[in-house]
C-alpha cells in the first residue's frame, strides 16, 4: 500500500482516444497529475476545443494545463509509445471495433476501454472485441463503475474498478487515476464489470419510464431490484463472479443510472413515456445513450443462452417493436408469481 501510494506521485503519459462527454472528463482528471492527449474523430470540434479549452459535450468545465488536444492521431500514439504509458480507448462501443482495427500492428503496450455494452451485431462485450482485433499480446482492462462525467469533469468524488486479467495492468491504472477525489479498485473479474455496466443502461431506461409514468418510488425499487437480479443471471451465465454484481460497476452503476437524471439512458426511458419517438429523444440528448442498442444485444444473446430477462425483453419490446411503455409495465405485472 505505501508503495502504491509511493508511486501515485509519478507523471505518466496517456492519451485518450475519444473526445466525448466521458473521454474528457476522465483526461481532465488523469490531466491534474499527468500528461494528457485527448484524441478526436472530429477535427474541427478539437479545434475549437483547443482555442476554448472545454468541450462543447461538457459545457463549462475548462481543461487543466496538462491537457492538451491532438488532432493527430499518430502524435496522440506516438505520446503513449514509452512503457508505463497509458491509451485510453474513450469511444462508445459501436466505435470501439474500427479505432481498434486503427491500432493493429502498432507498439501499443497498455489499453484500457471506457465504453458500456455489449456490440450491436455481433452481442460481444468489449474485451472480446479487443482480443478479437488485437489478439492477446496486448494488456488491456476494462475502466469502470458509477461515474457520471460532469460531476468527474468537476472533481467532484468518485470511486472506479480496473478489471483486467494482467495484474501488471491493474497495478498501472491504479497507479496513473487513484488519487485526489478518484478511488481505483481492482477486480480479475472483467466478465463481470463490463455486464454489470452495460446491462444497468438498459435497466435504467426501464426506470427512466416507469418514473415518467408516475409508477412510484416503490416500483422503481422493484425494477432496480429485480433489475440486479437480471444482471447477475446473464453475467454469471457468462462467467462472472456473482459478488461483482453487488459492488462498484454492478449495484453501484445500477443505482446512479437508473436514480440519477444526468443519465442519458434514464433520460431515454423519460421520454418515452412522454410518448416521444426515439429518434427524437435521440436527437435531443445528442449524446449516446448505450442502452438503446444494448437491448438489441442483450435480448438476443439471453435468448441464446437461455438466460430470463424480463425487464431488458419488455425494454426491448419499446424500442424495437412498437410497444408502448404502458404495455412495458402490464407485461411486467402479468408474469406468473414465482420465488424471489
Ligand atoms: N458520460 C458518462 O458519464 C459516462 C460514459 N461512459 C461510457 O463511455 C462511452 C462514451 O460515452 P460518452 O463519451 O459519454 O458519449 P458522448 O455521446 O458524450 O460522446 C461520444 C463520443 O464518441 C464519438 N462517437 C460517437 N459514435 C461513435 C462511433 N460510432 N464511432 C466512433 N466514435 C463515435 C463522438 O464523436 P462525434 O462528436 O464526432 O460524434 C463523441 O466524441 C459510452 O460507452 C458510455 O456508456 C462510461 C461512464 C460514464
Ligand atoms: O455510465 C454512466 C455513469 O456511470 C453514464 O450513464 P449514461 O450513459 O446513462 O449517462
Amino acid at each position: 500500500m505505501q508503495e502504491k501510494t509511493k508511486q501515485a506521485g509519478l507523471a505518466r503519459k496517456v492519451s485518450v482516444l475519444g473526445a466525448g462527454a466521458w473521454g474528457t472528463a476522465v483526461a481532465m482528471a488523469l490531466a491534474r497529475r499527468h500528461d494528457v492527449l485527448l484524441w478526436g474523430r472530429n477535427a474541427a470540434a478539437l479545434q475549437a476545443m483547443a482555442t476554448a479549452r472545454e468541450n462543447t459535450y461538457l459545457p463549462g468545465h475548462v481543461f487543466p494545463d496538462r491537457l492538451h488536444v491532438a488532432a493527430d492521431f499518430e502524435a496522440a500514439l506516438a505520446h503513449v509509445a514509452a512503457p508505463g504509458s497509458l491509451l485510453i480507448a474513450a469511444c462508445p462501443v459501436a466505435g470501439l471495433r474500427p479505432l481498434l482495427q486503427s491500432l493493429k500492428g502498432r507498439a501499443i503496450p497498455n489499453v484500457v476501454w471506457l465504453c458500456k455494452g455489449f456490440e450491436y451485431d455481433t452481442g460481444l462485450l468489449p474485451h472480446q472485441i479487443v482480443r478479437e482485433v488485437l489478439g492477446d499480446a496486448v494488456a488491456g482492462g476494462a475502466l469502470s463503475g458509477p461515474s457520471f462525467a460532469q460531476e468527474v469533469a468537476k472533481g467532484l468524488p468518485c470511486a472506479l474498478t480496473i478489471a483486467s486479467a494482467s495484474a501488471e495492468l491493474r497495478a498501472l491504472v491504479v497507479e496513473t487515476a487513484h488519487g485526489g477525489n478518484m478511488r481505483v479498485y481492482s477486480s480479475e473479474d472483467l466478465v463481470g464489470v463490463e455486464v454489470g455496466g452495460a446491462v444497468k443502461n438498459i435497466l435504467a431506461i426501464a426506470t427512466g419510464a416507469a418514473d415518467g409514468l408516475g409508477l412510484g418510488l416503490n416500483a422503481r425499487a422493484a425494477l432496480i431490484t429485480r433489475g440486479l437480479a437480471e444482471i447477475t443471471r446473464l453475467g454469471v451465465a457468462l462467467g462472472g463472479q456473482t459478488e461483482t454484481f453487488m459492488g462498484l460497476t454492478g449495484m453501484g452503476d445500477l443505482i446512479l443510472t437508473c436514480t440519477g437524471d444526468l443519465s442519458r439512458n434514464r433520460r431515454v426511458g423519460l421520454g418515452l413515456a412522454q410518448g416521444k419517438a426515439l429518434e427524437v429523444i435521440v436527437q435531443e440528448l445528442g449524446h449516446v445513450a448505450e442502452g438503446v442498442p444494448c437491448a438489441k444485444a442483450v435480448r438476443e444473446l439471453s435468448a441464446r443462452l437461455g438466460v430470463e430477462m424480463p425487464i431488458t425483453n419488455a425494454v426491448a419490446g419499446v424500442l424495437f417493436d412498437g410497444d408502448q411503455p404502458q404495455a412495458m409495465v402490464a407485461r411486467l405485472l402479468s408474469r406468473d408469481p414465482r420465488g424471489e
